[in-house]
């Protein structure tokens, strides 16, 4: 007897099955997120199982399937991707394309493990998702939790009672480069729920991010400094810088410098770039030049309480983390300087934009112990390191 044939015998009444049980998983995230690509990853895991795998996708979204692909090895041609689950960097899995579960409702008994890409369209979906978990089926759905305007998207959130799994992905943040919970429509002023489309049409947003006009992602990724521009009094300022911002992947060195050490109004945040001339020092001293990461180790000592840098370069650029603007020095900033006396604290009270924007300030979770375990460079082992 096949393991799907075993699976759907089913069980007798009052006697206790030994057969493997059925389960639900589901996949949520915005667009963006690895939904199809999480949900081709636990499908080939399974055929490694010898499992018997079905993915159905919805048949309404053809998006990249005349594109050339890289198609699943042995099962489609990447030059025709017509039926199969397509994802955003062009994967394809074989897949089976209808408008409603009901309709491979017929072929679903042959297989152990049923796939559901775009699991938000289907109209059926709870219904189909219970009854085949009840047939002993490992059923795994992809879907938008959300649609662009951040609401439940048609009926999916009333899987997550009967589902024994759930899982919520995030992608990268379109506008900061932030972790991405939600998807923006930015293509079209069209407010029907239903609309397909990928990128130029949604993009993924983190919670600062989403109500930004929908000109502000027109950019590199991560290109928005949304949160500290956004942020009007000292205190939004403090909390805004505490969000990450990642550099973007194509931005220049310079240009990720200038984000990172100039505030809204071009204040400089972290204290050490002032000039083009330290500009210029922290690009050399990311290219490797000693007398450039000399001087920067002169000026952080001389500075005392700023964040040790990861990297000399980094001393400009910090972790990719804004510091707040004008603030005073953190409490961890300040008991630092006090360990190293007067003139310390004086240096502290300097320094624009002292107050660290990660981490706490306590014993255990500083900063600089942050630094300890990655094994830094000359700089990053500054008089500050030995402090702990
Ligand atoms: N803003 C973004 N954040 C993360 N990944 C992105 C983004 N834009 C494009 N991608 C690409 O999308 C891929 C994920 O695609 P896919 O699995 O189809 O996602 P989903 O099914 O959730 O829409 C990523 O591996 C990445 O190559
Ligand atoms: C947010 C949102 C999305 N859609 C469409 C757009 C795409 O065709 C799919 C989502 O695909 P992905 O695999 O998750 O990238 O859904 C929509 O119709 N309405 C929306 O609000």
């Amino acid at each position: 007897m096949s393991s799907a044939a075993n699976q759907t015998a089913g069980h007798a009444e009052g006697v206790v099955s030994t057969a493997p049980r059925g389960t639900l998983q589901v996949i949520f995230g915005p667009m963006f997120s690895g939904k199809s690509t999480e949900l081709a990853r636990r499908i080939r895991r399974h055929k490694v199982a010898n499992r018997q795998c079905i993915v159905v996708k919805y048949a309404g979204d053809t998006r990249y399937e005349d594109e050339p692909g890289r198609a699943e090895a042995g099962t489609a041609d990447a030059a025709n991707l017509r039926g199969c689950v397509v994802t955003h960097d062009r994967q394809a899995l074989v897949a089976y394309p209808a408008r409603a579960l009901e309709d491979v409702d017929n072929v679903v008994h042959a297989f152990d493990v049923v796939g559901i890409d775009e699991g938000q369209f289907f109209g059926d979906l709870v219904e189909f998702c219970e009854r085949w978990a009840r047939m002993g089926k490992t059923v795994i759905v992809a879907a938008l939790d959300a649609t662009f305007q951040r609401k439940p998207f048609n009926d999916v959130l009333s899987l997550v009672p009967i589902a024994e799994d759930v899982t919520k992905l995030s992608a990268v943040c379109n506008a900061c480069g932030c972790d991405a919970s939600f998807t923006k429509r930015v293509g079209s002023s069209d407010e029907t729920v239903e609309l397909i489309g990928g990128e130029g049409m949604y993009v993924a947003t983190c919670r600062g991010c989403h109500d930004l006009p929908a000109s502000s992602f027109s950019g590199a990724r991560g290109t928005n400094t949304h949160a500290l521009a956004a942020a009007s009094t000292p205190k939004a300022a403090f909390n805004a810088s505490r969000t990450p911002q990642r550099p973007p992947s194509s931005a220049s060195s310079a240009e990720r410098i200038r984000k990172r050490t100039v505030g809204p109004e071009g204040t400089p945040v972290a204290g050490l770039v002032k000039t083009k001339g330290d500009v210029d020092t922290a690009l050399k001293a990311q290219a490797g030049d000693k007398s450039a990461m000399s001087e920067i180790g002169d000026k952080m000592r001389s500075l005392a309480v700023m964040d040790s840098p990861a990297t000399p370069g980094d001393a400009f650029g910090g972790f990719g983390y804004e510091r707040s603007v004008g603030a005073t020095p953190g409490t961890a900033a300040r008991k630092k300087a006090a360990g190293l006396g007067a003139a310390a604290m004086a240096a502290a009270a300097g320094v624009a934009g002292g107050s660290r924007s990660k981490g706490a300030g306590g014993p255990g979770r500083s900063p600089y112990n942050d630094l300890a375990g990655r094994g830094m460079g000359a700089v990053a082992r500054s008089p500050l390191a030995s402090l702990r």
